[in-house]
């Protein structure tokens, strides 16, 4: 029986510098399945909006898509880690972040991830001191994509970079467990690592980082229309769905994937 996998988990990865390996998940059936082939941390990610419900973007998400999805996945788990996102705009004050935080947890996520920045320093505060763990989604965050004008790249220049660092730092300090970084070049995400003390997971961030994370539709060939550059199809050269997630799994332990043409 392997243990379950908690927030201690990660940290020891950290500590001992081992890689571990995160999947989105938004059902029971596919939740039980990467469960079972060893995925560390599974995330009821708000790209659901684009991958179950066929937008173009994630801001069509409300909390209740969230909650009913954080329900399907928990009910599949067994040893995973449950991350859930906090979607487009529940996000406004501190109290409504409470409250959105607190519905996912009672539909069973062990872990919530917001999208933002330093801004975000009290709210991670006051879900730290009620005992929410918090991951920090930092870099590409999707529900800002009209404000970016495209999913692209951040960080790119120097300014950037360090402001990015130095958000990750003041987040870290307000009691962020977690911070997961999305599109940034490969050495922006070294080198917030070395900056940082807390399990750090990336998406097109890097192989220099404490955990990947894909979109499970993705991995699988599954998703229409453009995919992006971070991410292989692990399906293709596997006899299973279970088997694809466990070469993921596997890869990503061994630090296989990603490789340098999954890079920025
Ligand atoms: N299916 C799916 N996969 C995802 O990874 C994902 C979602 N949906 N929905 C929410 C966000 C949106 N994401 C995206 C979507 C596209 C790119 C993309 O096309 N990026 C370009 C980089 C462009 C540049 O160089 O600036 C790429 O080539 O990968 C990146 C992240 C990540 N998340
Ligand atoms: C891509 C991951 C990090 C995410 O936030 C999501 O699936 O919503
Ligand atoms: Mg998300």
């Amino acid at each position: 029986m392997p243990k379950p996998v908690t927030l201690r988990t990660l940290v020891e990865h950290r500590a001992n510098a081992s890689a571990f390996s995160c999947l989105t998940a938004y059902d029971a059936s596919l939740a039980r399945c990467a469960d079972a082939a060893g995925v560390d941390v599974l995330l009821v990610g708000d790209s659901l909006g684009m991958v179950l419900q066929g937008h173009s973007d994630t801001l069509a998400v409300t909390l209740d898509d969230m909650i009913y999805h954080t329900r399907c996945v928990a009910s599949g788990r067994q040893h995973s880690l449950l991350m859930a996102d906090l979607p487009f705009m529940t996000n406004v004050t501190t109290e409504q972040i409470l409250h959105s935080a607190g519905a996912l947890m009672r539909a069973g996520a062990q872990m919530v991830k917001l999208e933002g920045e330093a801004w975000l320093a009290e709210a991670v505060t006051a879900l730290a001191r009620r005992g929410v763990p918090v991951c920090v989604h930092m870099g590409l965050t999707p529900q800002s994509v009209h404000a970016f004008g495209g999913y692209r790249v951040q960080g790119r220049d120097e300014v950037q970079a360090q402001h990015l660092i130095e958000a990750a730092q003041t987040l870290e300090a307000a009691g962020a467990a977690v911070i997961l970084l999305e599109c940034v070049p490969r050495v922006l995400a070294q080198r917030l690592h070395a900056a940082v003390s807390v399990p750090v997971i990336g998406i097109g961030a890097g192989p220099e980082v404490d955990g990947q994370i894909l979109v499970m539709h993705d991995m699988l060939g599954a998703t229409s229309g453009r995919v992006p550059r971070f991410v292989r199809n692990f399906l293709a050269g596997s006899g299973s769905l279970q088997d694809a997630f466990r070469a993921y799994h596997e890869a990503v332990r061994e630090r296989r994937f990603p490789a340098d043409e999954h890079c920025f």
